[in-house]
């Protein structure tokens, strides 16, 4: 029986992927084997030794302290691209909101008294404070052309906006979904200088904290829009409130509300909402949920952001043995040496490495006694081992 802590609420249906004969799953219990999260921070939190994997049910991992799991030997994974076209949606519906001013009227109207004849005066005479703006032939920026930035770009394109995008680290599963209508820009700076609308789609890592800073406002078109989706501190919060100020930026949208942009007239503030739908929540709590059993049943690695692929099928008989170790020379060495001296024969041998670390599956036909598992533990750059009884 395998442990699950949630410390979000995950999707049922995910859930669901873990079934009860062989899971138990709650938001409290004791030396979890596994953790399903969404937002919740768990930088500060004492993550007990029993854990053997982390699930993101959704993109960002930054809530996570994915380095510090990385040297326990914990792999983190996530859903990607399962709440995209969520957040593809929330980030459209934005930037309509702030090109026709429907914040500003949508809370005029709410405040509107008197009988009907006086409120159609009083509609007829207020509109003109809300005229807007049409997006067809303005530029929208995209910096991060991953799951989401592809759709927001592509859409944007249908809408009639000239798009440009920026990401040095492009895959080329995402390169294949990208309009090749999408024009490339050679650098942040470029990029924001060509833009009036400008949406950020990176995760907050150190090289995009305080990104778009007062500087690179300033190079925007006037008027500018920026969309901030992603993370907070990935946008200078205190420069986006001059240049609003300033009138050098026309709206800031973003999906992380703060006292210093509560109540300001020219921001949309949602709470956290881009991946809200039932949609969303469903296919990353399955995705998550499916990678989480495939792991703790059978040791197999999917859409982990620090751990390499590793897919082998255990075929029933076979007890199979799985290592974290540091990427250095001669440990697959080390582990068959061990095991040869305890005569077992290995059946099939997996090896995979991203960055510093490996992982090293490996099926044998006999049993592993406690003593193999120890003593390869014991080897100088092992991090984890864990062996799966034969089926
Ligand atoms: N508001 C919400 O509810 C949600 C927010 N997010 C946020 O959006 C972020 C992006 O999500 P996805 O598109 O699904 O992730 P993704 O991993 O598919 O795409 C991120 C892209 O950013 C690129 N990138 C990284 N550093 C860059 C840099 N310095 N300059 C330009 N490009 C850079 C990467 O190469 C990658 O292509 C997540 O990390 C998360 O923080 C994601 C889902 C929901
Ligand atoms: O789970 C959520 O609602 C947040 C989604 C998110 O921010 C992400 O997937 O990175």
């Amino acid at each position: 029986m395998f442990k699950i802590q949630t410390l979000n609420n995950i999707s049922v249906n995910g859930l669901e992927r873990l079934p009860r004969e062989n899971f138990e799953v709650a938001s409290e219990i004791q030396n979890p084997d596994a953790i399903l999260v969404r937002s919740a921070d768990m930088h500060k939190l004492d993550i007990p030794g029993s854990v053997k994997a982390i699930g993101r049910a959704g993109a960002g991992t930054n809530n996570i302290p994915v380095a510090q799991m990385s040297k326990r030997g914990v792999p983190v994974f996530n859903a990607p691209g399962a709440n995209a076209n969520a957040v593809k949606e929330l980030v459209l519906a934005s930037m309509l909101m702030a090109s026709r001013n429907l914040a500003q009227s949508l809370d005029f109207v709410r405040k509107l008294d008197g009988d009907d004849k006086a409120m159609h005066e009083a509609v007829e005479a207020g509109k003109k404070k809300f005229v807007g703006m049409e997006l067809p032939g303005r530029t929208l920026g995209v910096i991060g052309l991953g799951a989401i930035g592809v759709k927001v770009a592509n859409a944007a394109l249908e809408l009639g906006m000239t798009v440009y995008g920026y990401d040095p680290a492009m895959t080329v599963q995402n390169a294949w979904q990208l309009n090749s209508g999408v024009r490339q820009a050679v650098s942040v700076d470029d990029l924001i200088s060509k833009s009036q609308f400008l949406s950020v789609h990176v995760p907050l890592i150190d090289a995009t904290r305080g990104l778009i800073n007062a500087e690179r406002i300033r190079l925007m078109k006037k008027q500018g829009v920026i969309l901030n989706f992603a993370r907070d501190a990935i946008v200078d919060q205190a420069a986006v409130i001059e240049a609003l100020n300033a009138g050098q930026l026309y709206a800031y949208a973003c999906d992380f509300p703060s006292n210093a942009l509560k109540g300001h007239p020219r921001v949309i503030a949602t709470p956290h909402l881009g991946a809200s739908t039932g949609e969303a929540e469903d296919n990353c709590a399955v995705m998550v949920a499916d990678q989480i059993r495939e792991f703790l049943e059978q040791g197999t690695i999917r859409n982990s952001v620090n751990f390499p692929e590793a897919q082998m099928p255990l075929l029933p008989g076979k007890t199979r043995l799985c290592i974290v170790n540091e990427n250095v020379p001669n440990m697959v060495g080390q582990i068959s040496t061990t095991l040869a001296k305890h005569q077992l024969n290995i059946a099939d041998l997996l090896n995979k490495s991203r960055g510093d670390l490996a992982y090293t599956i490996v099926d044998l036909d006999a049993q592993v006694p406690d003593v193999v598992e120890r003593e390869i533990a014991q080897i100088k750059g092992v991090l984890a081992t864990r062996t799966i009884a034969a089926r």
